[in-house]
């Protein structure tokens, strides 16, 4: 094994499911990458093209057909602590208030809550800009403010891996621009590695270190763009031209043929 090993490497991974009629579905070929510590990657590519398989596969929740998938050189056999996922639905506990929210990963791998863990909870929920909500029930909440509930949750157990499933699809084009920024922040104040999932070219321009941009299915990884733009990244940022320029190449991409039949 190397000495410092990516924290997420895909080996030549292939997706293969059964269809309802029995037929095999190619969700993805061919997928080699490395993903560095503390790198914020984001993925792109065309509906149906294997992004969520691709985060399901490092969370572990599903196995490759061929290939691996490893995690600090590891393969991953199964879930593990060292991951936090976001999803684009918060996926909240209407019976539970925000913190008890927050803590439920404990309670749900523990059985119980200790007094730390609450603690967390507070330090979390102030980090998500909502200190004063900890006590709220869910539904008193807006939808982004949800979001940073399940952004706090996925931090509780502090994963050094935070995979991120079109967490802010559902929002508003202006909450969703403010929860880029505000992930933005969070993520300089406590470093993971990220891996995102996004339709929106914009955000993952303004978020990323690199860019996945995979081809339709069977899902390939097309080009791997390094973003160029200096951090911290600010509304300015989004009306450099290079970002529009940038913002075009893989607009591009997307709307060309896959790479290969
Ligand atoms: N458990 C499964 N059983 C059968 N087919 C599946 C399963 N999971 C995913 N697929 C198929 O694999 C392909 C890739 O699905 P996936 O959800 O990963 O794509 P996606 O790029 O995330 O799509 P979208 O952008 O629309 O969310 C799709 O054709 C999907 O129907």
């Amino acid at each position: 094994m190397a000495a410092n090993p990516p924290v997420i490497r895909f080996r030549d991974v292939e997706q293969i499911f059964t269809g309802n009629d029995g037929r095999p579905i190619h969700a993805l070929t061919g997928l080699d990458f490395e993903i560095s510590r503390h790198e914020f990657v984001s993925v792109l590519g065309p509906s149906g093209c294997g992004k969520s398989t691709l985060l399901r596969l490092v969370s572990g929740l599903i196995h490759p057909s061929a290939g691996a998938v490893e995690i600090y050189g590891m393969e991953v056999t199964e879930p593990r602590d060292e991951i936090g996922i976001v999803f684009q639905k918060p996926t909240l506990l209407p019976w539970f208030n925000v913190q008890n929210n927050v803590t439920f990963p404990m309670r749900h791998k523990y059985g119980r809550v200790h007094k730390e863990d609450n603690e967390r909870a507070l330090e979390l929920l102030d980090l998500v800009g909502l200190a004063d909500f900890a006590q709220k029930r869910i539904d008193e909440l807006s939808g982004g403010m949800q979001q940073r509930v399940a952004i706090a949750r996925a931090l509780l157990l502090d994963p050094d891996i935070l995979l991120m499933d079109e967490p802010f699809s559902a929002l508003d084009a202006l909450t969703r621009d403010e929860m880029s920024f505000e992930l933005l922040r969070i993520w300089s104040e406590r470093p993971k590695t990220v891996l995102f999932i996004t339709h929106s070219i914009p955000e993952a321009l303004l978020l990323s270190d690199r860019i996945i941009v995979m081809s339709e299915r069977p899902g390939t990884v097309r080009e791997i763009i390094d973003v160029p733009f200096a951090r911290p990244r600010t509304m300015q940022t989004l009306s450099d031209p290079a970002f529009t320029e940038l913002a075009n190449h893989i607009r591009g991409e997307l709307f060309s043929k896959p790479a290969a039949a």
